[in-house]
């Protein structure tokens, strides 16, 4: 770990949970309704010439991975997957200086059992999809992707990074006093090694871009403008192997990982629910919410 990383998670950690008594109540109120708006969170271009598609993430202000932004995310996906005239796709945001929150924490704090369960099948759908997906998917990460973002970043062939040191990337969720679960330590670790993935998950390490590729959470870092040129240069590259070869060979090297989840589904649910909703949790998740709210003032 670079010395940089290394204060970043320490500035991160320090007061992150704060203890309460027995029974006391919290203090402050989070909106529980944000990003309920009917208009479009994801924005899908096709271009039927190149065969490529490009989804463009705009789910103010920070594409948090919501169940409703999730069930769009899906469906858009999904129809891309049947469309056999569509074999590329690059995932970017819309939203300035973000890729990704990664979960929508209001989803996690304060919900009925049913809706965690509800949530987290959609959160397995988006990876199940994504990773499993037989286009060839690049994420073009231009601005932060902690947690869930970084995770749907991962599940893609390619990761092209805007060169922006504000920017970070990485699986921090301990930081906020909650576990990775194994897929997404499995997602991780098939990227950039066993190793790399332990010491980045057990300490919440979030990435500057340079760090990142030097990791190899990131296959490539250009400059902001130069993005999507950058993801439809590389993609031309990919387009140009058959696909049923590239396909298998997708497969091949994701299907255990894959099949792990599949076979664990239920399983998975019920652990997420009967983890997220224990009242330790709750409080971690609260103080993480009141973190971030004070950022600002
Ligand atoms: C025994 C157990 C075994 C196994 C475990 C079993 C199950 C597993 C259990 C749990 C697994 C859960 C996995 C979780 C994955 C996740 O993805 S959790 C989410 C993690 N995300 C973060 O930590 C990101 C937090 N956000 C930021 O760092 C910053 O917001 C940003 C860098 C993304 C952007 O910074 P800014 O541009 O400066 O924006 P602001 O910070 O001002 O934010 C604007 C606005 O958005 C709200 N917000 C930010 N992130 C989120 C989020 N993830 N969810 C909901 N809301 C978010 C923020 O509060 C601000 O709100 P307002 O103040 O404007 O109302």
């Amino acid at each position: 770990m670079s010395l940089r990383a290394a204060t970043r998670v320490t500035r991160s950690l320090s007061g992150l949970l704060p203890r309460w008594g027995h029974g006391q109540a919290p203090p402050l109120l989070f909106s529980q309704q944000r990003n309920n708006s009917t208009s479009p969170k994801i924005r899908v271009e096709f271009n039927p010439t190149s065969g490529v598609a490009v989804m463009h993430m705009q789910s103010p202000p920070v594409n948090s991975l919501s169940l409703d932004f999730l069930t769009e995310f899906c469906i858009g996906l999904e129809k891309l997957e049947m469309d056999k005239g569509c074999r590329g796709l690059i995932i970017t945001s819309s939203q300035p200086k973000v890729f990704s929150a990664g979960l929508d924490i209001l989803e996690m704090y304060g919900k009925s059992p049913e809706r965690c369960g509800e949530f987290w099948k959609a959160v397995q759908e988006m990876w199940l999809k994504l990773y499993g997906s037989d286009m060839i998917t690049i994420a073009a990460i231009n601005g932060s992707s902690p947690a869930g973002g970084c995770l749907m970043a991962l599940t893609c062939d390619y990761r092209i990074m805007a060169d922006q040191p504000r920017y970070t990337i990485g699986l921090n969720e301990t930081l906020l006093g909650i576990v990775a679960p194994f897929w997404f330590k499995d997602t991780m670790a098939n990227t950039v090694g066993h190793r790399t993935t332990e010491m980045a998950l057990q300490l919440g390490l979030l990435y500057d871009p340079s760090e990142a590729l030097n990791v190899g959470l990131v296959d490539q870092l250009v400059p902001e403008d130069q993005i999507l040129s950058a993801a439809t240069q590389t993609m031309t590259k990919w387009l140009a192997i058959p696909d049923h070869a590239r396909q298998i060979t997708k497969s091949m090297m994701r299907k255990p990982t894959i099949d792990r989840l599949t076979s664990n589904r239920e399983a998975d649910i019920q652990n997420f629910v009967n983890f997220i909703t224990k009242d330790s949790i709750q409080k971690s998740l609260r103080a993480y919410l009141e973190i971030l709210k004070k950022k600002k003032t």
